[in-house]
């Protein structure tokens, strides 16, 4: 089981558990008893969080600020290991990596393609969520330290297989020849058999490595590829690529993440504005005041101390809504607040285009398959159209008599009404 698949309830010695900072300070640990995690807010020695349950909060004291420092141990997700894993090349965000998996049709039976795998982010993605992932990168040393890490994460034991291989010269077939993750050993096969369905590109140059993909994707089923490329001029070369060997459905997105939050605004008056201006006169006079006040209080030393350090010599104002001085909650019930609507300005994800496609390479018509679904075609209609003209005489023929039936009825009641008028004459 890997760190990424293994729910726990409990934090465990040899964990890798993912330290929770702040929301731009997430750092990946190994647990371990006689290790400390140091922050500059404070130390956090792990044996206080082994036996805790994850998302536990860890609290110290800090005799030095006499104020309490705290974080969160929490399990590895890939979503939290892309905001926290040792950036070695630029990287593919959750934003981008989920709408493209979903795009690409990702499933439990997929078998994935990804060139580069640069720094694992969305290695790790794909590897959740997908049967098999056949990741590749031709940097040596990045490829060593993906390896390393997935060996470590334990997705190399589970459904990654990384090879080290430039895609744009060679292609994306591994054999027992190259330098690759995979155990040939233990088996009588000398190559793999990628039969892929999805593949993802993200390399400078992702137009010299489409047309390889012919020999390694499936060919009885719909295949999905994306290509991710910042420049517009990649994308068109990507493009002319894609239509050169087949690839159809070509389509380029992209994707701009922004996340809106829900705030309270303090509703500001005329009134307050004006008082801000007094107040800004107010201080100044009064600082001045003062200024000259403490200074003539003090020793030559004192004074010569406060000017070369800038001391405050003023006490910590009162609060006041536009200045200085304490700070007011939001929402608070003494002021007057607005709903508003902010955008985060700055959403992790990398404005790259993507280019999708798809192929279906094996396009045999199935003559057989297709006479026999059209034969049941026509049996169903032929029985449908004889049920509808069945259900229509029948109807016709109940209307008929109906007709018959207030026709007589007329009749008898006409007979009645004249027998009954000349007994009634007679009499
Ligand atoms: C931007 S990074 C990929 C980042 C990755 N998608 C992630 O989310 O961490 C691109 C990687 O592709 C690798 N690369 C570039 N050209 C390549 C090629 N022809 N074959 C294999 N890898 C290649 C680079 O070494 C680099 O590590």
């Amino acid at each position: 089981m890997s760190d990424f698949t293994e729910y726990k309830d409990v934090i465990q010695e040899g964990d890798l558990a993912l330290i929770w900072v702040s929301r731009t300070m997430i750092k990946p640990v190994t647990i371990d008893a006689k290790a400390v995690f140091s922050t500059r807010y404070g130390s956090f020695p792990h044996k206080d969080m082994i036996g805790k349950p994850y998302g536990s909060q860890i609290g110290i004291y800090t005799r030095g600020s006499g104020k309490f420092a705290f974080i969160h141990v929490l399990q590895p997700t890939p979503e939290l290991w892309t905001l926290s894993l040792p950036h070695r090349t630029q990287i593919v965000y959750t934003p981008d990596s989920s709408y493209i998996m979903q795009r690409l049709n990702c499933n439990p039976q997929s078998r994935v393609i990804e060139a580069g795998t640069g720094s694992g982010s969305f290695s790790h993605a794909f590897a959740r969520s997908v049967k098999q992932l056949y990741t590749f990168e031709f940097h040596e040393v990045r490829y060593q330290q993906a390896k390393d890490e997935f060996k470590q994460h334990g997705l190399l034991d589970e459904n990654v297989i990384i090879t080290h291989r430039d895609v744009c010269k060679e292609g994306f077939h591994i054999t027992s020849e190259d330098t690759t993750s995979h155990d040939f050993s233990s088996q009588n096969k000398k190559e793999i058999t990628l039969d892929a369905d999805a593949i993802f590109l993200d390399l400078p140059a992702p137009w010299e490595a489409i047309p390889h993909l012919e020999k390694v994707i499936a060919t009885d089923k719909k295949v999905g590829l994306c290509c991710f490329s910042p420049c517009i001029e990649q994308v068109d070369k990507t493009i002319e690529a894609m239509s050169n060997n087949g690839w159809t459905n070509i389509q380029m997105v992209e994707i701009q993440g922004k996340r809106y939050e829900s705030r309270r605004q303090m509703v500001r008056s005329l009134d307050d504005a004006l008082g801000r201006l007094r107040d800004i006169k107010k201080r100044k006079l009064e600082g001045v005041k003062r200024r000259y006040q403490v200074m003539n209080e003090m020793t030559p030393a004192e004074r010569e101390d406060v000017e070369r350090n800038h001391k405050p010599l003023t006490d910590k104002a009162k609060f006041n809504p536009f200045g200085k001085g304490g700070r007011v909650k939001e929402g608070d019930e003494n002021f007057t607040w607005k709903e508003v609507t902010k955008v985060e300005t700055e959403i992790k994800s990398h404005t790259s285009y993507l280019t999708f496609a798809s192929k279906i390479v094996n396009k045999v018509k199935d003559e057989k398959l297709v006479e026999e679904t059209m034969q049941k075609v026509y049996v169903k209609r032929d029985a449908e159209e004889k049920a509808a003209a069945l259900k229509k005489e029948a109807y016709e023929q109940r209307e008929a008599i109906l007709k018959k039936e207030a026709v007589k009825n007329r009749e008898e009641a006409a007979l009645k009404r004249a027998a009954a008028s000349a007994a009634a004459s007679q009499e």
